[in-house]
């Protein structure tokens, strides 16, 4: 199956569980693929036909901004449900980083996998 990818989505917000973090806002990276069938848009030449990746970063960049969850694992699982409910995706990929978290680390983070249709 084809994909569209957004890589390295860099947004702001409020996210954490020690006091200190729910006094600041940090930056998240979000790295994204979803399936699609690019045949249609190819042919056409039509950005109508496509998974049009600005759309999905705008509500992605826009929902993450508000929101004020204590772990990664909630706002990628959210994001994903998005993306499937929201922009019809059939299968989404979704890796979420949190650069400089722990000392040592470039990153931490979760990667989320989730279907249409999945429980
Ligand atoms: N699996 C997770 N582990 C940790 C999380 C998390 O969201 N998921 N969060 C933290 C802290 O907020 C940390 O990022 C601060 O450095 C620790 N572990």
């Amino acid at each position: 199956m084809d994909k569209v990818f957004i890589e390295g989505l860099e947004i702001e917000t409020l996210i954490g569980i020690y006091d200190w973090e729910r006094r600041i806002r940090q930056p998240l990276l979000f790295d994204l693929e979803m399936a699609f069938d690019n045949r249609k848009p190819a042919a056409t030449d039509d950005i109508a036909d496509t998974l049009n990746y600005k759309d999905i970063s705008k509500r992605l960049i826009d929902f993450v901004s508000k929101s004020e969850y204590q772990l990664v694992e909630t706002l990628a699982e959210r994001c994903a449900q998005i993306v499937l409910e929201e922009f019809g995706v059939a299968n989404v990929r979704l890796k979420l980083s949190k650069p400089g978290a722990v000392r040592g680390a470039k990153a931490v983070g979760v990667v989320v996998e989730r279907s249409r249709g999945d429980a």
